[in-house]
């Protein structure tokens, strides 16, 4: 028994490439979500923007509704895909994202969404911090053109195992958040994310073991895989570091699943090996009390 983790599973991260036809989106995420079950995945993860091109370009026309929850088929059919899929896999689906479109039709978000085995919506998260960024000559994307930013830190319990963190793609490069997470018992962070071919070489892995040595917590990361006929080329590189920032399994940039063993003892045997947690000098930075954050569970 460990003290995060109720039981130990297999986490699968769906490493697939999104095209213009949403139809065909939904169909692949499925298909490959029922292999990942069928491969003893428990907790199933899809990567960011999965059912549309990753582009401000592509964003107002993929957008879905997600509110009232819960949407009709018309209104959301990736919300209803991933509903539907987790309950026919008996396990948990982290769906992100997805452009979502507000109630009042006004504003966009990138947003991702855990179900249970029964199908039923457990949390959402809207990515918090944007991806606006220009490294002349490289690559110059600013996703607060058209999308607006959450505005929480997202904890979920998977009634099963136990918390997890979860946030979207540039959210990863504040440590804050994973920090807050990790505080309140999350055993693992999950980001979906796109990162590209000129971020990812310089910061993906880097950005994932930070994440996991800071906090002493498995980190799962899932990314698009590399399309290089469209208009982002997305690293791939869909990998789960352990806590001791370890990476236990790594794919190329095809598309493929990466699957990994969820063991709560290893939290418990690196955190007893170099007890941060205990030593912690919360009297030296005060502000850094997860008491004072916007977080949701
Ligand atoms: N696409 C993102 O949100 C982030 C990214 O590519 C990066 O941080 O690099």
């Amino acid at each position: 028994m460990s003290t995060l983790l109720k039981k130990n599973f297999k986490v699968g991260l769906i490493q697939l490439a999104a095209g213009s036809d949403k139809q065909k989106n939904l169909a692949k995420a499925r298909g490959k979500i029922l292999e990942a079950a069928k491969a003893g995945a428990q907790v199933i993860v899809l990567p960011e923007c999965f059912n549309s091109p990753y582009g401000c370009q592509y964003f107002p026309d993929y957008a879905e509704p997600i509110e009232p929850s819960p949407p009709s088929e018309e209104q959301s059919p990736s919300w209803n895909m991933l509903s539907s899929a987790a309950k026919e896999t008996n396990t948990y689906v982290v769906g992100a994202s997805i452009p979502e479109l507000s109630q009042d039709k006004k504003t966009y978000y990138n947003t991702a969404f855990v179900f249970n085995p029964k199908g039923e919506l457990l949390a959402t998260h809207r990515k918090t911090h944007l991806f606006d960024i220009d490294i002349p000559g490289k690559i110059k994307f600013i996703e607060s053109d058209v999308l607006s930013a959450g505005n929480k830190v997202t904890i979920v319990d998977l009634p099963d195992y136990g918390k997890i963190g979860l946030a979207i793609c540039y959210d990863v490069r504040f440590p804050e958040m994973a920090m807050v997470a990790a505080r309140k018992g999350a055993f693992m962070l999950v980001y979906p994310g796109a990162f590209n071919t000129t971020t990812g070489p310089m910061h993906w892995t880097l950005q994932a073991r930070a994440r996991a040595m800071d906090n002493q917590v498995y980190v799962a990361m899932c990314s698009p895989a590399r399309d290089t006929t469209s208009t982002y080329h997305a690293y791939g590189h869909s990998m789960v570091v352990n806590p001791n920032a370890d990476v236990i399994t790594e794919l190329e940039e095809k598309e493929d699943i990466a699957y990994a063993d969820i063991d709560g003892s290893k939290i418990d045997e690196i955190r007893k090996g170099v007890p941060l947690y205990t030593q912690r000098r919360f009297d030296v930075y005060p502000d850094v009390s997860a008491g004072k954050v916007r977080y949701e569970e």
